[in-house]
């Protein structure tokens, strides 16, 4: 469905930040009633365009119409009053309430806090089969339920331009089916959807329309139809893609971490890590797969020495951890990429190269003596940034200055130096384009070749089981089994995740 005037047009949008141009000279056009895909490489400028067009930025130069009218976006809400809203990739819902009170907070205006809010929240869910019940807790939700909550939440305020970013991020395979199922919904009553992606294969599934930016400026317009996952990645990068090495089994037969019987208790006496065993070798990757929420972040903690372990054992190279601290733990060869790398991972407001000593600030090239060796910690940032190819204009901006995808690969990089025996891995490519995917895959795969051990906790079934040598299923803090990466597909293991194959669901 199509009205005559486009519902976004973006027209030479340039902003500039010190030392940068995140945007250039940008033109797209999105057609009403369609879904339309924004790719890029990391730091190629997608994420500054939404900003732009929610009116959380201000361009320095260009235009921006919605449904034909030029809009001067100041705010938010400004853009929520012309119709646009925006789903972000960190859920901002809070679990203690329902949903009606979420959706509610913030618009009490609008239908109440009552019957009347209820009403219209079933009316939306029913509308766009979104199937979202009022009076649920947030918390009792899984991710892709609380992503239908979100964005109900705009559709609540009135929103008929959407923009969505990376949602697919946190989903499993059956989740993202029914997400797309939702989009079309959208689409059929009239509804526009921006969405930025760095999971090629699925824009090419669900978008009607793909603009490619390179470098801060629109490359392409791609039509989904015509274009390969292969050829889409080839235009953001402005290169040929290297073939992936293939993969040869490197694991020996020696631990590097055991966890026996491991249990963690939260708050409410819960069992959220539940007798979990284990063993990592040498030169082994060892993927948990599951949904989110489901033990693997208390898992990560509990083993880091963040959340104590009420039993069990958790053995590195044969010496127990317990009484250890998170410090020591890292001293003893343990690098840790964390999942949330805004609370854990970086500060924020630190230079880059203050960030590569955080967490670091023991050790070698960071330390002489007892003092900070400020250029040792430098020349090794500089270090990182060229061999994980960080796009900054230096090493003396902050690190909210960097794209989410160069913040990602700052904190691989830190955690790959001084040669680990032990990473733990978090989702090490979330957010991160094709390209650098591909080049974290080769330096964790060459880092294994070299005996490194690996715990890997990833969103991403593809990652998952292109990486793992093992696999294991996380449900319910328990570990409920094992599948063979060789041969899995990620629909299977989507399945053993949600505890369909058990026939109870997560
Ligand atoms: N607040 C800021 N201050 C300085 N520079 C910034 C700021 N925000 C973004 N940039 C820079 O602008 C460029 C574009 O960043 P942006 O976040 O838009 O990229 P992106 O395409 O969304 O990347 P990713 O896929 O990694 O999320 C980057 O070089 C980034 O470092």
């Amino acid at each position: 469905m199509s009205t005559t005037e486009p519902a976004v047009e973006l027209h030479g949008i340039t902003k500039r930040f010190p030392g940068v141009v995140a945007n250039h000279d940008i033109d797209i056009t999105v057609a009403a009633g369609t879904v339309h895909a924004i790719v890029g490489e990391n730091g190629a400028g997608k994420s500054t365009l939404m900003k732009i067009l929610y009116g959380m930025q201000r361009p320095d130069e260009g235009t921006i119409k919605v449904n034909g009218e030029v809009a001067d976006l100041h705010s938010p809400s400004d853009a929520i009053a012309r119709g646009i809203g925006m789903v972000h990739q960190h859920f901002m819902l809070a679990d203690n309430l329902t949903v009606l009170e979420n959706v509610v907070l913030g618009a009490e205006r609008l239908h109440g806090i009552g019957g009347g809010a209820r009403r219209r929240i079933r009316e939306i869910s029913d509308q766009y089969g979104l199937g979202v019940e009022p009076d649920r807790l947030v918390e009792d939700l899984g991710v892709g339920a609380r992503q239908r909550v979100e964005i109900l939440k705009v559709l609540y305020r009135g929103a008929r331009i959407l923009i969505l970013d990376e949602p697919t991020a946190v989903l499993v395979p059956q989740e993202v089916d029914e997400l797309f199922a939702n989009l079309e919904d959208l689409k059929r009553e009239g509804l526009t959807v921006i969405f930025i992606s760095h999971k090629l294969d699925e824009v090419l599934k669900v978008a009607d329309a793909i603009t490619v930016i390179r470098r801060g400026t629109t490359v392409a317009s791609a039509d989904p139809k015509e274009v390969s996952a292969r050829q889409l990645a080839e235009l953001m990068v402005g290169s040929e893609l290297p073939v992936p090495e293939l993969r040869e089994s490197t694991v020996t037969d020696v631990p590097v971490l055991t966890m026996e019987n491991v249990t963690v208790r939260d708050a409410t006496g819960r069992a959220v890590v539940d007798g979990v065993s284990l063993t990592i070798h040498e030169g082994e990757i060892l993927g948990i797969a599951g949904v989110e929420g489901n033990g693997q972040a208390e898992l990560v903690e509990a083993i880091m020495g963040m959340l104590p372990a009420e039993s069990g054992v958790i053995r590195l190279g044969g010496e127990d951890l317990s009484g250890r601290s998170t410090r020591r733990r890292r001293e003893m060869g343990v690098g840790f990429i964390p999942e949330d790398r805004h609370r854990h991972g970086l500060l924020l407001e630190s230079p880059l190269w203050e960030n590569r000593v955080l967490g670091h600030q023991t050790r070698s090239p960071n330390v002489k003596g007892i003092l900070i060796d400020r250029a040792g910690a430098r020349r090794d940032t500089e270090r990182i940034v060229e061999e994980y190819d960080v796009r900054t204009p230096g090493i003396d901006v902050s690190a909210d200055s960097l794209s989410g995808g160069n913040q990602q690969k700052l904190i691989v990089g830190r955690e790959m130096s001084g040669n680990p025996k032990l990473l733990i891995a978090a989702h090490p490519t979330r957010g991160v384009d094709v390209g650098a995917q591909a080049a974290i895959w080769d330096h964790l795969r060459r880092a294994r070749a070299e005996g490194l051990a690996v715990l890997l906790i990833s969103a991403d079934l593809d990652e998952l089981i292109g990486m793992s040598d093992t696999l294991r299923v996380i449900l319910r803090g328990r570990l409920v089994g094992e599948a063979d990466p060789a041969t899995i597909t990620p629909d299977e293991l989507g399945s053993l995740m949600t505890g369909a194959a058990e026939g109870s669901v997560a």
